[in-house]
């Protein structure tokens, strides 16, 4: 197993499509180098919601996992979100991604049935148990619709080998329970916009879409919130989340998409049934970058 700190910034990885909705395979080593080169990021969190994961069949998760893992080497940690509501799914790609060495396991917590907390437990029991690897739970009620609680993390966390949980949630309670409960897991923060007080209550690093794009004001905010100095923590966090609001108003991953490609990245399309890009949102992506990079 990797011994690898999991701890610091790390960018949801985005992939690139061409306009069929196939892998690009040169483009998405481009915003691997954009991640390594010009982010500087401490890691990839590869085959996340940013990653279009959940629309992908499982030749595609394993190639760009494969690809990842090719382009990075050990630049960079490097996490796999191997959750599927395909339990023998997860289990395969832990497997093969373990194998191609990378240092945590991540899984998103299963969802669109009603699944009981003692089904998620299994879920993660069994992904966990068939390698020999670190987990990162994925909470993501908002998406998934499956909210835990403190004492339900306990008994997640119960299980040596999973180490952590990345946290895309509002929640600043449950976030500071989980932080004074549990000093010796992992904790990321989700939610790019909400970096600085996640930060200020003790996160050990973020994961997040942005960050493949405004990756050096990600790193100012979770620096200086580390060092106390709040204020100046704020200055940038406003910033960022004027550029967040504009790209969320313009379209979420296809806007951080054409941003990279002002930059130079051919970071290409996403995959349907998202929606193609339109003439005017091209546009505004343009604007956008003028004003904020
Ligand atoms: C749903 C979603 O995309 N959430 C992002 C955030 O980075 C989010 O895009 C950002 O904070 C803007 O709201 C991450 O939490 C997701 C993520 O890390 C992933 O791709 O798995």
């Amino acid at each position: 197993m990797s011994q690898r700190d999991l701890k610091g910034l790390f960018s949801a990885l985005l992939v690139s499509f061409d306009e069929q909705g196939n892998i690009n395979e040169k483009g998405l080593r481009q915003i691997i180098r954009y991640n390594i080169d010009v982010n500087h990021m401490d890691g990839l969190y590869v085959g996340g919601s940013t990653g279009e994961n959940f629309m992908l069949s499982t030749d595609e998760k394993k190639r760009i996992f494969e690809i990842a893992k090719d382009e990075a080497k050990d630049s960079l940690t490097l996490i796999a979100q191997v959750g599927s509501v395909n339990l023998k799914e997860s289990v395969e790609l832990a497997k093969f991604v373990t194998d191609l060495g990378y240092d945590a396991i991540s899984a998103v917590t299963p969802f669109y049935y009603k699944f009981t907390f003692d089904e998620i437990k299994n879920y993660y029991n069994t992904i966990i148990g068939a390698v020999d690897n670190r987990m990162i739970i994925y909470s993501i009620p908002f998406l998934t619709g499956v909210d835990m609680s403190l004492s339900q993390f306990g008994e997640l966390f119960s299980n040596p080998k999973i180490v952590g949980v990345k946290f895309t949630q509002a929640d600043f309670y449950l976030l500071e329970r989980i932080r004074k409960t549990f000093p010796d897991k992992l904790i990321y923060a989700g939610f790019d916009e909400m970096l600085l007080p996640a930060t200020v209550l003790g996160v050990d690093g973020a994961i997040g879409s942005t960050y493949n794009i405004n990756g050096r004001r990600g790193r100012q905010i979770f620096e200086l919130a580390k060092a106390q100095k709040i204020t100046e923590a704020l200055e940038v966090q406003h910033v960022t989340n004027d550029l967040i609001t504009d790209i969320l108003d313009n379209g979420l991953y296809g806007t951080i998409k054409l941003l990279l490609q002002e930059a130079g990245v051919d970071a290409g399309y996403c995959r349907e049934p998202m929606k193609k890009y339109t003439p005017e949102m091209v546009a505004r992506a343009k604007e956008i970058y003028k004003k904020y990079f």
